[in-house]
């Protein structure tokens, strides 16, 4: 294997955020749009744990909880990039090259990213989100609602036919296994969560590290 995924805990708090380390997780998602400190104070802590940060402001309209229009979207992102090491923006935000440009010159990088709580995509659609999402940032991730096992497979599929670097998933119940096999096809990385799911089939991240463990990717 030429790389070692990593596992990524999505937090809210500074406690779940302790956990996530406790636990294991080689990165921290924060997720502001589900954080109820104000989101600089919250971030600042969570930095100064000494994991790489992945910032997230996910939208109501891809399946978050932030309410705000993308003007005050982009202003908390600047706030936020000086103790990023990613940002998460999605493929189809209004806004999504300005809140990419916001990483030039900083150390973050821009992960891109495309979320169908509904279905599963054709291939060639699939193939086409990620390539599209790579044309505008560092790292394309796909989140995807597997309907069967074969829909699961063609995910599989699809990553391991992408270009790097990309993470995918698959949600629900039907694709809970794909926070461990996924990698294995080539998604770097693997979300889980430290108490409380925060997308449906997530895995908490010690169950992740097991399982990459057995696969050999740990
Ligand atoms: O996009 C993703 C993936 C995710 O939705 C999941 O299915 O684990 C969880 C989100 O917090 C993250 O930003």
């Amino acid at each position: 294997m030429d790389f070692f995924p990593k596992v990524v805990a999505s937090v809210a708090s500074l406690d779940d955020a302790r956990e996530a380390v406790r636990l294991g997780a080689d990165m921290i998602e924060v997720r502001v749009d589900l954080a109820s400190e104000d989101p600089p104070v919250l971030v600042e802590k969570i930095f100064r744990l000494g994991k790489p940060i992945i910032v997230t402001i996910r939208p109501a309209w891809e399946g978050g909880s932030f309410r705000g229009d993308d003007a005050e979207r982009l202003e908390l992102f600047r706030k936020l990039i000086p103790l990023a090491d990613y940002v998460d923006v999605e493929l189809r935000a209004g806004n999504v090259d300005e809140i990419v440009s916001l990483t030039e010159g900083s150390d973050a990088m821009a992960i891109v990213s495309y979320h169908d709580f509904e279905r599963t995509p054709s291939n060639g659609e699939m193939l086409d989100i990620i390539s599209r999402c790579l044309e505008k940032g560092d790292i394309a991730k796909l989140a995807v609602m597997p309907g069967s096992l074969g829909d699961a497979l063609r995910l599989f599929e699809v990553t391991l036919a992408s270009k790097r670097p990309v993470c995918t998933m698959a949600m629900g119940d039907i694709g809970a296994h794909s926070r461990i096999v996924a990698p294995l096809y080539g998604s770097v990385f693997s979300y889980g969560y430290v108490r409380e799911p925060v997308a449906p089939g997530q895995m908490r991240v010690d169950r992740i590290i097991e399982g990459l463990r057995l696969l050999g990717l740990r």
